[in-house]
């Protein structure tokens, strides 16, 4: 089964960005993981057009935009022109959620929705043929380091088993343990992104840990 591994890159040293997406390109990972905040859809800012043009010029790797704002459909060709491959929004942001996988699509790029931790399978069913990407959000969306919801597994089980039926790339958002990933790839999850709790601020490289993970799945 497919594995792919996604740095969450507001756990990356602000300070050395392009040498950051250096190693990570070195460690053979496979998508920027950009998470955009807004301060008012979440209680909290994180990464802006500048961090994506860095991340965007030193890589020829797939980089995905999570976007944690309002709105979302208003800034489709922002992100897509900021060299977006993959658009995630969240369908309770937006009162327009068919259109805005229309709109991604239209720009040439994947769409994904991310599942958060308060939204039901049964919310968001009836996008699942038209989106690329669904990712689940196994911690409260706003923050890293923050713990595990266990509370999401039921619902993440429907969208593994839904999975191969309408086509899409299932992964996981928050508190991703080289543990977590190991039972949940077993699962059905393809997409894992790497924050602070198996990738980002550890001893080992980048290199590494990117290795072993793939040699323990
Ligand atoms: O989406 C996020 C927060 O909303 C981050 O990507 C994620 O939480 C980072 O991983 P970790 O929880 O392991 O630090």
């Amino acid at each position: 089964m497919v594995l792919i591994l996604s740095p969450s890159m507001m756990c990356a040293k602000f300070s050395y960005l392009s040498s950051e997406v250096d190693s990570l390109n070195k460690a053979n990972i496979d998508i920027y993981h950009m998470d955009v905040m807004d301060g008012r859809y979440v209680p909290n800012f994180a990464l802006g057009p500048e961090d994506i043009s860095t991340v965007r010029k030193n890589t020829n790797k797939k980089l995905d935009v999570h976007l944690m704002i309002e709105n979302p459909r208003k800034y489709v060709k922002f992100f897509s022109d900021l060299g977006a491959d993959i658009i995630y929004f969240c369908p309770d942001a937006e009162q327009q959620s068919a259109r805005t996988i229309d709109d991604i699509h239209a720009q040439g790029k994947k769409a994904g929705i991310a599942v958060n931790t308060g939204t039901s399978f049964e919310t968001v069913k009836e996008l699942l043929p038209e989106v690329d990407y669904v990712l689940v959000m196994t911690v409260h969306p706003g923050f890293a380091s923050q713990p595990f919801q266990e509370s999401v597994i039921p619902k993440l089980r429907k969208f593994a088993e839904e999975k191969e039926k309408y086509g899409y790339i299932l992964g996981i958002d928050g508190a991703v343990s080289r543990e977590r990933i190991k039972a949940l790839h077993k699962l059905g999850v393809d997409n894992f992104v790497l924050g602070t709790s198996a990738l980002f601020g550890k001893e080992q490289s980048y290199k590494e840990i990117i290795s072993d993970i793939r040699k323990e799945n």
